[in-house]
């Protein structure tokens, strides 16, 4: 019994790699080389990005990228993936969006069907253009607003002890930070919804659902496609059982919005909420009803956006914390900061914080772009896939159909021809270059130096057409994190630490902060904090 058991396994196993190799794997060109060499991946090579994407990725850098030369390398699960040398990027973002897409990718990315149910989640992002259109315009009214709420949840997680330093935890810490000030811009705008922004079970239930979709994304993407409809719906099991626990939140600050946009519809001029939630209603009931009146999708859309708007963040800010205390004793980052931020928003306790003032924060932009050179959560950038056969890039490779492309950041970004002394976290790097060139007004020059701007050397936003909209935000957000926090509180590392963060460590190809890491906080008194405006 047992025999024929086996043999029917192995015939079985045998016809599904079969069918998996006749119709489900995509056939490279003959002259584009794979990492390793040879016409196939060793299980060994495979094996290492599972393992060892870093060392990995560096030889893929090393002996290609930086020559000019495309080639493939295995990915996630039996993915392969085209890497572009960084002197493809100009060409890349020639290319139109039918041909190399941005949307199928990050669909082919978070495999959205098993999760929500369906891919127009991803496939249709009108959510996310929204914050592109919409909420960028209105970004100090939103940002004034999530002031107010960092402040308060700073202050609920880091205490408001004078006296004795507290251990925080730092990642859980930011977190919960992080997803109290995004639901006020998110959906804070109104009574119900301004409850949720300090509900700890719905920013726990947010973040829960921010991780089973990481999950959820995880296991679809690296089972093969064949075995995908089983493995996908497993992985995706959690990030369902959390869209039904979040919409059970949700619900209030659903039909208090149809209320206010039904009373609207005959009292215009009514003051209705300034938020995305509010910007996704109007849009979806002009734009697609079905969804806008649907509870569930809206939920899903929900998730989207607080994926959007929680998961970098958390991280950058976990990194932006530690690297600013690991700074300190070298380059004093934190009296450098205070005296910066003391001197420009300090000086106006009347009208908070504007994009001038977040501009003018040179030495803190700085500090927040040298997190992300070295501590990107995503060690590859822009990727694309090829909607169409026919494109040759310009180092004469025929990319298939269905290919993903990417370029190697984090090894660009650590480049020692680019950057002197490339792996040290110098926080002022990037603001002493800007001192140096003063534009005709005499303020810091460079701006293509600044946190927002994006390019070859900094690509954890992305470049082009489709690089992150909600980065201006995250400017707003973690300038006003290191004001309230280094304005209100003394920080330090645990003893045993010497001074030194604990490292991030990379899982597959992405870089995840260390999640146990401590720092001890103590509140400044009132006496000690110079600016008022700061202080709730
Ligand atoms: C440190 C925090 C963040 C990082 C590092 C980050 C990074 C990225 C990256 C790498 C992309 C992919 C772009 C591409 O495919 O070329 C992206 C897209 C996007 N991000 Fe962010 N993001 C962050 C925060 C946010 C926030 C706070 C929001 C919302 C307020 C947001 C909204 C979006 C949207 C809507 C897109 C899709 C853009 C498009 O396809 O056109 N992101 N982000």
């Amino acid at each position: 019994m047992a025999q024929y058991l086996l043999i029917g396994v192995t015939v079985l196993l045998a016809a599904a790699w079969a069918v998996q190799q006749l119709f489900f794997t995509i056939r490279f060109p003959s002259n584009l080389p794979r990492i390793g060499g040879g016409s196939r991946f060793s299980l060994r090579t495979r094996w290492r990005y599972h393992t060892d994407a870093q060392g990995l990725y560096k030889e893929v850098y090393d002996n290609y990228s930086k020559k000019g030369k495309t080639v493939l390398a295995p990915g996630l699960g039996f993915r392969d993936d085209v890497i572009l040398p960084p002197n493809a990027l100009r060409w890349l973002q020639r290319q139109p969006e039918r041909l190399v897409s941005a949307i199928a990718s990050q669909v082919d990315t978070i495999q959205p069907y098993y999760g929500f149910g369906h891919d127009k989640f991803v496939s249709d992002p009108w959510g996310g253009l929204l914050v592109k259109t919409d909420l960028n315009a209105v970004l100090e009214t939103v940002c004034a607003a999530m002031n107010d709420e960092l402040g308060l949840a700073i202050a609920s997680q880091f205490g408001t002890d004078t006296e004795a330093w507290k251990e925080i935890n730092l990642m859980p810490a930011a977190r919960m930070i992080v997803a109290q000030a995004a639901t006020r811009f998110t959906l804070g705008g109104s009574p119900a919804g301004r409850r949720l922004c300090s509900e700890k079970a719905y920013l726990n239930a947010c973040l829960d659902n921010a991780d089973a979709l990481v999950i959820s994304a995880g296991l679809g993407g690296a089972s093969p496609k064949l075995l995908r409809p089983i493995l996908g719906r497993i992985g995706a099991w959690g990030a369902k059982r959390e869209i039904v626990n979040l919409e059970e939140y949700f619900k209030p600050v659903y039909r208090e919005r149809m209320e206010m946009l039904e009373k609207e519809a005959t009292n215009p001029g009514m003051e209705m909420p300034v938020d995305h939630l509010q910007m996704m209603l109007r849009y979806g009931l002009k734009e697609r009803r079905d969804e806008a009146l649907s509870l569930r999708d809206m939920t899903k859309r929900l998730c989207i956006s607080n994926f959007g708007s929680m998961h970098q963040t958390s991280i950058q800010v976990v990194n932006m914390l530690l690297n600013i205390i690991d700074s300190d004793a070298e380059f004093d980052t934190i009296s450098v900061l205070r005296d910066e931020v003391a001197q420009v928003i300090g000086s106006d306790k009347t009208s908070g914080w504007n994009k001038t003032k977040v501009a003018a924060l040179t030495r803190a932009d700085s500090v927040a772009r040298e997190t992300l050179r070295l501590n990107s959560f995503s060690s590859r950038g822009v990727a694309r896939k090829i909607m169409g056969d026919g494109l040759v890039t310009e180092d004469g490779i025929a990319l298939p159909k269905g290919c993903t492309v990417s370029l190697i950041a984090y090894w660009l970004q650590t480049d020692g021809d680019i950057f002197e002394n490339p792996f040290k976290y110098d926080p002022f790097r990037f603001s002493r270059a800007r001192e140096a060139e003063l534009d005709e007004q005499g303020k810091p020059g460079l701006p293509s130096l600044s946190f927002v701007s994006t390019g070859s050397q900094n690509l954890a936003f992305s470049h082009g057409k489709h690089a992150c909209p909600g980065r201006f935000l995250v400017d707003f957000e973690l300038k006003m994190i290191i004001a309230y926090v280094l304005m209100n509180y003394d920080l330090e590392f645990p003893p045993e630490y010497n001074g030194r963060r604990p490292q991030a460590h990379w899982v597959t190809d992405a870089v995840f902060p260390p999640e146990d890491a401590i720092i001890r906080v103590r509140r400044k008194s009132s006496r000690e904090t110079p600016v008022g405006l700061l202080s709730v």
